[in-house]
């Protein structure tokens, strides 16, 4: 459990934000009296009377260790500390001259019930040494509750990359801020439950946590076209557009049309079908005042029809939502092509799909920003990590995705459900942020084993608690 709507800064950022509590006249020794205090604080919740053993590195994570440890001691718990070198000169020198109880060397540690983590926080710059990690995994399998002190050891701050965290986390208490670490890639896996201590740092950020979105009812004068016209194109694999079509009209769209050359397929009675057979037909169709927002990709298909289906919906000056097959043949000119439409544009790649378009360094927030600036769109990052970033700067990070979402058809559901999103609730991240919350609530109310189709059944619940 991640809070939403929480604050996401790097590393450098915090310690920015650190600075900027020290110039304003708080001391660093304050600060990680704050933090040492909030991590005493969460692990006498959790340890309920039984002994803790606390591990303290040599930076300020350390530092807050030692803070936790002499908090704890003199409230009565059972305390031991296990030191894996000199701290560092400043305040966490200060701390572990304060802490007088039992201290002993890492590879002489005996594990105890409840563990907390003080090796590496922010400052983690290059994989544990093997022999640590191998003893800290151990102390983390042997004990009954372990709670990470910022992030836990080995998972990078910025980018939640593996540096050799153990398996077993139960807890991460976040300092001041969630890192990108917390989110992403193992980091999202390893953390535990996240929970955030207000250690009084101001922080400044475009990048949050998605939240739950609010939802208006439709009003007493709303009609079909007042709540948005979606058109879905169909391609080769009519049951993918089917599933975008049905998402759009789940999610709260006034009118959904599936254009294709299926006039007469399955599907509710209340999507409106209209014949499309050529990209000409498309262009016309594409023509119709009424549409509020068009989606292409999900079942394309990837032949020249294809190619001049993406051409006609490129020309239209509508919002327009590309997902699969649209991407791939997009490929590695995506950019080139996205940055001249006029109109807003939405992609929601997977991994596969963004790596196939777009280069870049660093971690899967940076990349899908430097993605969304250079393509003038709003990026739908997908994953067990769905990264959302705009051309301006904004990101959103999704932190209840459900695991049982990756099965094939629940992309097209969501592009269905943004498209829904964007014909009610505009440019941006916005209907983004809100396709992403619906789509990750649907998920959890299916539950496990789910199918997309079933997704789709879950979502007017989703809605629900939105309004
Ligand atoms: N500033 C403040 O007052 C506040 C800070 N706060 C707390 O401070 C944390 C950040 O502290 P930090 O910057 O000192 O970094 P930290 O994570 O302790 O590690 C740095 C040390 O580890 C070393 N090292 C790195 N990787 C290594 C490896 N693989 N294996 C071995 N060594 C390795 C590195 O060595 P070096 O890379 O320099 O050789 C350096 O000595 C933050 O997460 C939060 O808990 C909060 O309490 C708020 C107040
Ligand atoms: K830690």
């Amino acid at each position: 459990m991640i809070p939403s709507g929480a604050p996401i800064v790097t590393a450098a950022e915090m310690r920015a934000a650190e600075q900027a509590v020290f110039a304003s006249g708080v001391s660093q020794d304050s600060l990680m009296e704050r933090a040492g205090a909030a991590v005493a604080r969460e692990t006498a919740r959790f340890a309920t009377g039984r002994p803790i053993l606390i591990l303290a590195g040599p930076g300020n994570n350390g530092g807050d260790s030692y803070v936790a440890a002499r908090l704890l001691q003199n409230a009565g718990h059972d305390v031991s500390l296990v030191a894996t070198g000199a701290p560092a000169p400043g305040a966490a020198e200060r701390m572990h001259a304060l802490w007088h109880g039992p201290t002993s060397s890492l590879y002489a540690a005996r594990p105890r019930p409840v563990l907390v983590d003080g090796l590496f926080g922010t400052g983690m710059t290059r994989p544990l040494e093997r022999g640590l990690a191998a003893v800290f995994a151990d102390l983390c399998k042997q004990a009954e509750f372990t709670l990470a002190i910022d992030l836990p050891s080995g998972i990078h701050a910025d980018t939640g990359a593996d540096l050799g965290a153990p398996r077993g986390i139960d807890v991460t208490l976040a300092l001041g801020a969630l890192k990108p670490g917390h989110l992403l890639d193992i980091g999202l896996e390893r953390c535990g439950r996240v929970l955030l201590a207000d250690i009084d740092i101001p922080v400044h950020t475009r990048w949050r946590t998605v939240t739950r979105p609010r939802i208006d009812t439709p009003g007493a004068h709303s009609h079909k076209y007042s709540r948005g016209l979606v058109a879905v194109i169909e391609g080769a694999m009519p049951g993918a557009a089917r599933l975008a079509a049905r998402a759009a009209m789940a999610g709260g769209a006034g009118y959904v049309v599936l254009a294709g050359d299926r006039p007469w397929g399955e599907g509710p009675d209340a999507l409106v079908r209209r014949e499309v057979r050529t990209a000409e037909d498309l262009s016309e169709f594409l023509g119709w005042d009424r549409i509020d927002a068009i989606v292409l990709g999900p079942g394309l298909g990837r032949d020249r029809r294809a190619e001049a289906y993406l051409r006609a919906a490129f020309a239209a000056p509508k919002p327009l939502i590309l997902d699969g097959d649209a991407l791939t043949l997009l490929g590695t000119d995506a950019a080139r092509w996205l940055e001249t439409r006029a109109a807003p544009t939405w992609i929601t790649p997977h991994s596969g799909e963004f790596d196939r378009m777009f280069a870049g360094v660093g971690s899967k927030i940076d990349r899908t920003l430097a993605a969304a600036a250079e393509a003038r769109a709003t990026i739908v990052h997908k994953g067990a990590d769905t990264v959302i970033a705009a051309p301006k700067g904004e990101v959103r990070l999704l932190a209840h995705g459900s695991r049982w979402l990756s099965t094939a058809g629940t992309g097209d559901v969501l592009a269905g459900l943004l498209a829904a999103q964007v014909v009610q609730s505009g440019k941006g991240v916005a209907p983004a942020e809100a396709a992403v919350w619906l789509h990750a609530r649907a998920a959890q109310l299916a539950g496990p084993a789910l199918i997309a189709d079933e997704l789709i059944g879950h979502i007017p619940g989703a809605i629900s608690e939105c309004l």
